[in-house]
């Protein structure tokens, strides 16, 4: 079978270049994503990621470089990029003298829907966004994170193909945070928008993005898939316990350069996280007819890797995000016996 057709892209960006008074804040960031994929822009605090979102929805002007967003030029069709966008936090933010269903329907009639389009849309986003309770309280009285996610449910009303969302969940409790997630997820599964997000979570990016850019002083220093940039530094191995220091020191001695630990009877074998890797180790084992008694695969997490190109640990979140899928774990830990 021939392999499906690259898809077309959302958003396709070349030397995006911008200074502020003489100190560069973008340094010629290129970035292409496809439609109905999830980009994430992820980097430290001053990386550049607001400033690309604000030049990439027409806020703000690139000194140099060019855009191309759902079809039309940054440059030359300003109002139809704007048409074809959705970005959390512009303007109007969320009225807090009206109820979440009045927020919504205010926005349906700034798209000038139909009523009845309008209340159907309000309805579904109160119910995407689990607003549906407080959605005859007044805004005012919602906590941060209920008026954010009525801030995103707001940018969704007028059916953006193209979403930007600025650091969406920073500072959200971890019900507003899997809320979002679980929105994003619906938005191009069942929508097929394009989402670029901007993030300082590694965990966020590796959550919900196909492909990362990092960002760092205003230059892209990696990217790709989650696996793909997990590859890219060293700190993977493999971990084998053994029964008994005499097994401990066989196996030591096989393998070479590897880190023993004779007090939890492990060793350490480097490795790149790749199947062939650990298919060798365990023959290894089994010609010299050694058993080991429990195997972990670690590979370095997102976190590390964002540590590695940018030189600054990961900020965490406020809270723990919700479990993954044990294939995608960041500091990937999969038991197996040996
Ligand atoms: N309007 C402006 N005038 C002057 N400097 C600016 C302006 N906007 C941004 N900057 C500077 O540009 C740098 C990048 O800012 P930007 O907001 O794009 O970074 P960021 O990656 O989004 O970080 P943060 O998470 O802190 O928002 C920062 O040093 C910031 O102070």
């Amino acid at each position: 079978m021939a392999p499906a057709p690259p898809r077309a892209a959302a958003i396709s960006a070349l030397g995006l270049r911008k200074s502020y008074g003489g100190r560069t804040v973008l340094d010629g960031v290129d970035l292409r994503v496809p439609e109905g994929t999830v980009f994430a822009l992820l980097g430290p605090d001053g990386a550049g990621k607001t400033t690309t979102v604000r030049i990439l929805s027409t806020l703000t002007a690139a000194d140099e470089g060019e855009a191309q967003i759902a079809g039309h030029d940054l440059a030359r069709e300003p109002a139809d990029v704007r048409e074809a966008i959705g970005v959390t936090g512009q303007l109007p933010a969320v009225d807090r003298l009206l109820t979440a269903e009045e927020n919504l329907l205010f926005m349906a009639d700034l798209h000038h829907l139909p009523r009845a389009e309008g209340r159907r849309r309000a309805a579904d986003l109160l119910r995407r966004f689990a607003l549906g309770s407080a959605a005859s309280s007044p805004a005012g009285t919602f906590p941060d994170g209920m008026r954010r996610r009525l801030d995103f449910a707001m940018t969704l009303v007028g059916a953006p193909r193209v979403l930007f969302l600025d650091e969406p969940t920073t500072g959200l409790d971890p019900l507003s945070r899997r809320t979002v997630w679980e929105a994003v997820r619906g938005l191009v599964a069942e929508d097929g928008v394009t989402v670029f997000l901007t993030t300082q979570y590694p965990e966020e990016a590796d959550q919900l993005a196909d492909h990362i850019a990092v960002l760092d002083r205003g230059r892209v220093v990696a990217e790709g898939g989650p696996e793909e940039l997990r590859r890219r530094v060293p700190g993977g191995h493999i971990r084998l316990q053994f029964a008994d220091t005499e097994a401990l020191d066989s196996a030591a001695a096989l393998f070479g350069a590897v880190v023993s630990d004779p007090e939890q009877l492990t060793l350490q074998v480097p490795s790149d996280g790749g199947f062939q890797i650990l298919r060798a180790v365990l023959d290894v084992l089994d010609d010299a007819g050694l058993r080991a008694e429990a195997l972990t695969v670690y590979t370095p997490g997102l976190d590390d890797v964002f540590a590695a190109l940018t030189g600054q640990p990961a900020p965490r979140s406020s809270s723990q995000p919700s479990p993954r899928p044990v294939a995608r774990q960041p500091a990937d830990s999969r038991q197996e016996s040996a």
